[in-house]
This record gives C-alpha cells, sequence and structure tokens, in this order.
C-alpha cells in the first residue's frame, strides 16, 4: 500500500503552534536546525523544540519516521513526543523536556565520571528502554552518554539527537550514515563499509557497553585516535575493558564483558541483561544517587 501524501496522523498540518507554545530560551543548534526550550501557554508544559526546513517530500517521509517511532513508542525511559506541527515549511517537533540534560554534559559540567551506583541505575533504566525499542523494532544506532538524558525526577530517557535513529526500523533503510565512531559495534563497521547485510539490534548492545565505560571514564576508549582509527582499532583488536578493572566490581566487569563480545550472536539482549546481577540488586536508592548529580550538576551550572 503506497501511503497517500499528508496522511501522517502525527503531524498537525496548517496550524500555528505558536498559537499553542511560546519559546523560552535555546538550547543550542543542532545537526538539524536550531534546538529552542518552549513552553505550552495552556498547561505551563516544557518543551524541547526542533524545526527542520522541509525542502521536499521526501525530506518530509524522512522525518516523519522519527515522528512515527516518537509516537509509537511511548516508553518511561524514552523521550516523549508533545506534538508535532507541519506549518511554514518547517517541520516542528516538541518533545517532552527533560531538565537534567544529557549524561556527556553533567560529567564534562561536574568534570567527573559516575558512581559505580550511579553506573547502575542508569545502565537498568537505558536496557528497559532498549528492551521496549527492540521490542517495537527499532534500532537507536548512536547509543551514548550524549544521547541519553535525565529528568528532574531523576528518570533516564533515551534520546536520539544525531541522523541516524531516523531510519532505524528495520526494512527502512536508507544510505547508512557512518555515526559517531567510537561506540561503533565491529559488525556495523564492517556492515558500513560492506552497506548490504542490514545488522540487528545486538549493535546497541555492544554501544551500551561502550557507553558504560564512558560514564566511568567521561571518554569512551580510543577518544584519543582520529576517527578513522578507531573504525580500524575496532574491528582488529580484542574487546575494549575499563582502565582500571579493580576500582569497579567484578559484576560491573562481567556486565560490560557480556555487552562487548564481537560476535553479536553471542552479546546477550537488553532482556537478557536485565538478568544479569550487575542490575538486578539495583534499587530505588541508586535513584537518589542520579537525584544528587542532577542536584550538584545544576548547582554548578547556576554558579557559573
Ligand atoms: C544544554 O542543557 C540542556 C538542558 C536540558 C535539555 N533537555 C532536553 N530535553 C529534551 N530534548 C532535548 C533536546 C536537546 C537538543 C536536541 N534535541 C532535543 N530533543 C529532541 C529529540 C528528538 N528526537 C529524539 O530524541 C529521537 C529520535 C529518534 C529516535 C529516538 C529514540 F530511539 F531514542 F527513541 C529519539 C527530536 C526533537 C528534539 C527537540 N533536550 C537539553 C540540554
Amino acid at each position: 500500500v503506497v501511503k497517500k501524501k499528508g496522511e501522517n496522523k502525527n503531524i498537525q498540518r496548517n496550524i500555528d503552534p505558536n498559537l499553542k507554545w511560546e519559546i523560552v530560551g535555546e538550547l543550542g543548534d543542532g545537526a538539524f536546525g536550531k534546538v529552542y526550550k518552549a513552553q505550552n501557554k495552556e498547561n505551563g508544559s516544557l518543551a524541547a523544540l526542533k524545526q527542520v526546513e522541509i525542502k521536499s517530500e521526501e525530506d518530509l517521509e524522512d522525518f516523519a519516521v522519527e515522528i512515527d517511532i516518537l509516537s509509537e513508542c511511548r516508553h518511561k525511559n524514552v523521550v516523549g513526543l508533545h506534538e508535532a506541527f507541519f506549518f511554514d515549511g518547517k517541520l516542528w517537533m516538541y518533545i517532552e523536556f527533560c531538565e537534567g540534560g544529557a549524561l556527556d554534559s553533567i560529567m564534562v559540567d561536574l568534570e567527573k565520571s559516575l558512581s559505580e551506583k550511579q553506573i547502575r541505575y542508569v545502565a537498568h533504566e537505558m536496557c528497559l528502554g532498549l528492551d521496549f525499542l527492540h521490542k517495537n523494532k527499532v534500532i537507536h544506532r548512536d547509543l551514548k552518554a550524549g544521547n541519553v538524558l535525565l529528568t528532574a525526577e531523576g528518570y533516564v530517557k533515551l534520546a536520539d539527537f544525531g541522523v541516524s535513529a531516523k531510519n532505524s526500523r528495520t526494512n527502512q533503510r536508507r544510505d547508512s550514515f557512518i555515526g559517531t565512531p567510537y561506540w561503533m559495534a565491529p559488525e556495523v563497521i564492517m556492515c558500513e563499509t560492506l552497506k548490504d547485510n542490514p545488522y540487528n539490534h545486538k549493535a546497541d548492545i555492544w554501544s551500551l557497553g561502550i557507553t558504560l565505560i564512558e560514564f566511568a571514564q567521561i571518554e569512551p576508549p580510543n577518544h584519543d585516535l582520529h576517527p578513522m582509527r578507531v573504525l580500524i582499532r575496532i574491528q582488529k583488536s580484542d574487546p575494549p575493558t575499563l582502565a582500571v578493572p579493580r576500582k569497579w566490581s567484578k559484576t560491573m566487569n562481567d556486565f560490560i564483558t557480556k555487552c562487548l563480545v564481537k560476535n553479536p550472536d553471542q552479546r546477550p539482549s537488553a532482556a537478557e541483561l536485565l538478568e544479569h546481577p550487575f542490575i538486578v540488586d539495583c534499587t530505588e536508592k541508586d535513584k537518589n544517587e542520579i537525584l544528587n548529580l542532577i542536584s550538584e550538576s545544576k548547582a554548578e551550572v547556576e554558579e557559573t
């Protein structure tokens, strides 16, 4: 069935978004246009607003995939879509605002990595989000600390500010992008170079392992290498480990080792990882660790 144009029910057309939302700040200049902070005039709720110039129907279709993903995949560990508009030749996406921001900026602001308890809590929440996305046939493809957001209540939300998750539904592959290579699983690099065999959701599990090392060390392994060198290094070398393993528990080292298995078929699924001892004994107390991190980070930002 060929979808008729303008049928996307998740995008409101010919309604001026400024009637409902007002811009109250700027969040940065993303890869795809500007990102603002916006507030709902009726109920005061906050949003992150991304406006994207739409030059062609193909452009609209690409971004509509992202909106379909966010509209259909509603979960406490995935960024929520408030609403989307097509107005004045632009696509306007209003995403639930996550007060804490992304975990890479938090570590940079505080100039420190996460504690094991904080890593355990975030890893648990990320596995819940990943399991949900994978069950909905969505492959994230660019998991990293910069795509993990924190809310004021200490919730962990998977986001994707890059370009990769647009067409991350299986069977909707467009010519693939080389994402940020540091977090890339070996088979993704192989596929990125061979371009034919689509890889599956296990690539996100590798990136999860790399992201845990990033939480522990602020930077991913090989961060000091040129991106091209990294692609070769990931292919040829044994999986990376924590720089100082004895600084961390055996279960944390084991969890990371299980994620960083080069053969994707031998890598556990997110559902299997949810049974791993490292995150099984994750408690609400660990969540308080993250709340401390957010208040520290907010204090830090207020100071500067
Ligand atoms: C600098 O300080 C801050 C402070 C708070 C925040 N909070 C925040 N909260 C929510 N969104 C954003 C955001 C920031 C920059 C760019 N985009 C943002 N959100 C956003 C995300 C998306 N899309 C996704 O996250 C996305 C797209 C495809 C797939 C997926 C996933 F696979 F995760 F479901 C997620 C679309 C439009 C927007 C405006 N930022 C950010 C920076």
